[in-house]
């Protein structure tokens, strides 16, 4: 099948004060797959991520997001992404349902704030405050928000952070639904089971530069090919397995 690029990023470098943190890395995007960035604390994620939403200024290189300018056509991509909200913009006094209701109004559309909830296993939710819902809820919720504009590409920047299993999964086949429905998504991550399980292509980041850039697959045949073997053998469960098994494979409500 032929690949349409959708994000191409060429080059790009980022500097603060004397401290490089995006060293020159280049990569494509792919329209309708979930791209991830992998790498550990501080290897320059977020900032990418950040400059390819236009919210940060990069040092240099070029970022084209289907077909336009981040230089010349910033609001024009502004348009066609959708990025997750700071929970400093819901507004307290208000209800998950009012949120997306002002959203839309703030973004001219007209999606079904109940279908968007619903969507995110949040309807039960529609008349609670933000703070109250669990970790994982608030974490549905802000991907629900990034749908608000139909956007053709979602950045989420590490969604799974600090949530249990079984949230972490729910939040992983929310994720999977929206690439069903043909929007493309690129995602930050620093858990290699999140990458392995949810990214079609992943790229390798450290210290600020791509270090391997396929798919998860891929990287492990390669590296078994080169002759590795882990040092003993593996058992067929982890305790992560265990705790699923133990507290329900349903994805219960989080
Ligand atoms: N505004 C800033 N001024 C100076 N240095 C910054 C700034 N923002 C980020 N950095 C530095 O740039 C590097 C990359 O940060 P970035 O947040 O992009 O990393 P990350 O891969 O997303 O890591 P994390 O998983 O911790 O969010 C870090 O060393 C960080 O301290």
């Amino acid at each position: 099948m032929e690949k349409n690029t959708i994000i191409s990023v060429k080059d790009l470098t980022k500097q603060y004060g004397n401290f490089q943190a995006v060293k020159g890395i280049s990569f494509d995007v792919y329209e309708g797959e979930i791209f991830g960035l992998l790498g550990p604390n501080g290897a320059g994620k977020s900032t990418t991520l950040e400059i390819i939403e236009t919210l940060r200024e990069k040092t240099s290189g070029e970022v084209i997001v289907d077909g336009l300018n981040l230089d010349k056509q910033p609001a024009e991509i502004k348009k066609i992404i959708g990025v997750q909200l700071q929970s400093s913009g819901y507004y307290p006094g208000l209800n998950l349902l009012q949120l997306i209701e002002l959203f839309c109004g703030l973004y001219n559309r007209n999606v079904g704030a109940m279908e968007l909830l619903e969507m995110v296993n949040l309807k039960d939710k529609a008349k609670a405050k933000f703070k109250d819902l669990s970790g994982g809820q608030k974490q549905r919720f802000s991907v629900a928000t990034t749908l608000i504009n139909e956007p053709r590409i979602i950045f989420l920047d590490e969604p799974t952070t600090g949530l249990d299993p079984q949230a972490r999964r729910s939040l992983w086949e929310l994720i999977r639904t929206i690439r069903e429905r043909g929007t493309t998504v690129i995602i930050t991550t620093h858990y290699m089971d999140e990458a392995e399980y949810l990214c079609d292509r992943i790229a390798i980041i450290d210290a600020g530069k791509i270090i391997a850039l396929a798919s998860p697959d891929k990287m492990i045949d390669d590296l078994v090919a080169s002759g590795f073997e882990r040092p003993k053998e593996v058992k067929k469960a982890n305790l992560e397995d265990v705790f699923i098994n133990l507290t329900g494979h349903s994805l219960r409500e989080n």
